[in-house]
Order: C-alpha cells, then structure tokens, then sequence
C-alpha cells in the first residue's frame, strides 16, 4: 500500500526526461538479435517487461550485456537463435509474447511461452489464427498462455487484419520476413508503425501504401545492427503532460519525447479540450522527437470515436481523467480493446473513478463522464488492479482531491515506469518557480 499524500502547493514545475519508449525498446532488442554484428541501444527502458524480452533472447543464445540504460548485442542472424533449454517467461507482456510468437512460428525449433496471470488471461488466437494461414503450428491453451510454438517454414500471405493491433501486425511482419515469397498485411487502422521503421532501419524492405493500412512485406532480408537512440515514451510523459494540464498554475517540460505520429493521440486531444501544449526542439533521427511544454488549462468536454483510438490506446485512462475535469460531458466510444490490456481497463477506471465520487458510466467500448460535477471521495483506498497504467493515472488523480489517498499494489509501475513515483515528486516538490 502507497500513500498518495503529496499535494503540490503551487502547481507542478520544473524539466524531466522520462524513459525510453517501451514499444522501441522491446524492438531494438528484438531486432539487434535477428541481425547480424552489434546492435547498441542507448536510452532503453529498464522496466519489467523490456527486460522480459531481454532475458527471452538471452535464453535462446543471444549475448546481450546491460550497463545501466545502455545495452549491446551481438545480433545472430536470422537463422541464428537457439532452442531455449525452458519455457520463455514473458512475465506480464503482451508486446513481447505476440512479437515473439510471430519471429519464433519461422524458427527451426520449439518453444514454450508462459506468463504471469494477467498476461495468461490475455487473448492469444488473434496471433496465432493468421499465423497458421502462413504455415505456423502454434498451440494455446483455450485461447491464451502458455503456447507451444513447433517452428515451421512459413509462406507469404495477403491478409486483412481483424484487429487494430500493432502487436498483431508486427507478428505478422515478423513472420513475413522469413517467410518463402512476399506478403501483403492490410490493417482495418492505421497502428503504432515501430515495427516497419525500425526494421527498415535494419535493413528490411517493408514498404506502407499512401492509404497508411497497406503494408508490402519482402522476404529474407540481410539484417544489420544499428546504434539507436530510443526516445522517450509518450504513453509515459502523458502522466506529466496530463498531471501538469490538471493542477493549477503548473509548468512542466519533458525532454526528447518520442513525437511518432501513430502516437500522439493524446497531443490531438488536449489541443481540441483546450489544452496548452507547445513543441519545440523539433527533430528526426529515425523516429520525430521534440520537448514538449504543458501549462494549466481550463478544458472543453470532448466526444472520441473508433478511429482516434489506436493514437491513444494506452493514454485512454488519462483521457478519462481529463474529461473528469471538462466542464461538460465527454464520450469515448470505439475502445473496446482496452478490454483485453493488462486489467479490463474500462471496468478499472470506472470503478476507481467511483471512489473519488467522479461521475462516470460505463459503455460496452468506452466511458461517459460528467466532468461538471464536482467530485467528492467516498473511498480513500484505491487500487492499480496490478495495472501499471491505472495504478499512475491514479496517483496523477490524487494530486486532485484534498483528501490522502492510498494505492493498493503500487509496484505495477515497475512494468513501465519504475521511475515513476520519484519523477512525479520530483515536479511536485519544486517551489517559488517563476
Ligand atoms: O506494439 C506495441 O508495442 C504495443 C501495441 C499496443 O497493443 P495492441 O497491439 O494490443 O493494441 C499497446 O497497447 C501496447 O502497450 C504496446
Ligand atoms: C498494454 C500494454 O502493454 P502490453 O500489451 O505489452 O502488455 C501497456 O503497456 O499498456
């Protein structure tokens, strides 16, 4: 249990770099291993489940050494990997089991892949269903973890995705590359599009129509290793970019913030309810980045429909919490995903928004919420459900309401953001800023 007792007095304030994107990170290690000399990544995510796929890959025979946030690989080459002598955890990371799962369906060996109870809990047929049209012999259990992957040739395909899920499209991709003859993935979305410009960056050619959903796979590329410098995650300065919008007569600005367009939904958002947020020290190396400063607003109610989502996947519990402040009624639709992350986090926000007397219903896609209304606590213990996202919206909610609160399992943040706590008292504490 955590007490959230932290008030800031006058406003948030002050410059913090958060860490390394997470979806990157997952992919420099993945993508170093598969390819041939040294890959160094620079600015990774030490969080649980980056280092779910670090140790993954270090069990199938892949020297990866870690100094702090720095980390080296002498990649193998596609060919390369070796049967790992147990089963792969993947702890409580969907990224990397669905990632994993597409590169291992074309390997010479098996494999099998177990994880914690909410990652076990996770639906795992979206993968494996299209995987098998390629060739691939992947075995789950009624649908989830633990899955046995006999490793198969596999075929190109073409193939219309059922989800709007980057995890399922760059399993997709990951098979692709070492399948005999191209394949041709077209999204119902446009998703996150690490998969695709990274590995270019490796050397692959995979090439996205001018529609943003028609993705051209080629076969068997020579795949090199690169230096990169991850940037650092949105999903994770949205917490500060959401912290410092809320409480009044604050100033905050984060550094070298990942800007990739397939990720800022958030940014689109805050601009249309009123938000103040600027960009500058714009730039390109490989992915967008900028600084981004935030200052207090008043905000609009806003409506959120099916096609905005994927933008804003993980930042859909912050949005709540900035329409819980709107002064009117908001409406997201089109969320249903969010259903099947690590907690069901529709049911998670609206039951610990209830808590803090916010008025807010529940949608079978989404939320309504009243932000008008004024809030009043009813329970001061709150919980992360074991969520990392829900357990940090929670403690940027608390910085709200007079009243110390409590969270119950607050080391959910080590999956993301194990920095997290020190970072936000570190904006907190600073007074007399001008
Ligand atoms: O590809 C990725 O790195 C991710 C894709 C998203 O999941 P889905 O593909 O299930 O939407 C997102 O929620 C997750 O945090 C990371
Ligand atoms: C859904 C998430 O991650 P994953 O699917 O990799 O567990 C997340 O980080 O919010």
């Amino acid at each position: 249990m955590k007490d959230l007792t932290d008030k800031p007095t006058a406003g948030l304030h002050g410059e913090l770099t958060v860490p390394g994107d997470k979806s990157i990170s997952h992919r420099g290690i993945m993508f170093g291993a598969i390819s041939h000399g040294r890959t160094t990544l620079h600015h990774f995510l030490t969080a649980e489940d980056c280092l779910s796929t670090l140790h993954a890959f270090q069990e199938m025979g892949v020297s990866i050494r870690r100094d702090g946030e720095t980390v080296e690989i002498d990649g193998v080459g596609l060919n390369g990997l070796h049967e790992p002598t147990k089963p792969l955890d993947m702890g409580n990371s969907g990224t990397t089991t669905r990632l994993i799962m597409g590169l291992l369906a074309g390997q010479r060996f098996e494999t099998t892949l177990f994880g914690d109870d909410s990652l076990s809990q996770r639906p795992m047929r979206r993968v494996s269903d299209p995987l098998a049209l390629m060739g691939a012999n992947i075995c789950v259990t009624e649908g989830h973890l633990p899955a046995r992957i006999h490793g198969q040739k596999l075929h190109g395909i073409e193939y219309q995705l059922k989800v709007a899920s980057a995890q399922v499209k760059s399993a997709m991709i990951l098979a692709a590359i070492q399948a005999e003859g191209p394949s041709i993935l077209v999204e119902k979305q446009p998703t996150r599009n690490h998969t695709e410009r990274m590995l270019n960056a490796f050397g692959a050619s995979i090439e996205t129509l001018d529609d943003n959903v028609t993705i051209k796979v080629a076969p068997q590329p020579e795949l090199t290793g690169i230096d990169l410098t991850i940037p650092s995650d949105m999903s994770s300065a949205a917490f500060f970019l959401v912290a410092a919008t809320l409480v009044p007569h604050s100033r905050i600005t984060l550094k070298n913030v990942g800007m990739n367009e397939t990720r800022t939904g958030l940014l689109s958002i805050l601009k249309r309810m009123g938000g103040k947020v600027t960009a500058t020290n714009e730039r390109d190396d490989g992915e967008p980045t900028a600084d981004l400063t935030v200052m207090s607003a008043d905000l609009k109610p806003i409506e959120i429909g099916a096609e905005e989502i994927p933008a804003v996947i993980d930042e859909l519990p912050l949005v709540a919490l900035l329409a819980a402040k709107a002064n009117g009624v908001s409406r997201i639709t089109g969320a249903g995903e969010l259903r099947v992350k690590e907690t069901d986090r529709i049911s998670a926000v609206v039951h610990e928004f209830s808590k803090l007397g916010i008025a807010i219903r529940e949608l079978p896609d989404g939320f309504v919420i009243d932000g008008s209304k004024p809030w009043h606590v009813e329970t001061t213990k709150l919980s992360s459900h074991g969520d990392h996202r829900i357990g940090m919206t929670l403690a940027v909610a608390s910085l709200l309401v007079d009243e110390p609160l409590r969270l119950a399992d607050p080391d959910a943040v080590n999956i993301s953001y194990p920095t997290f706590f020190e970072d936000l008292r570190s904006v907190s504490s600073v007074k007399n800023y001008s």
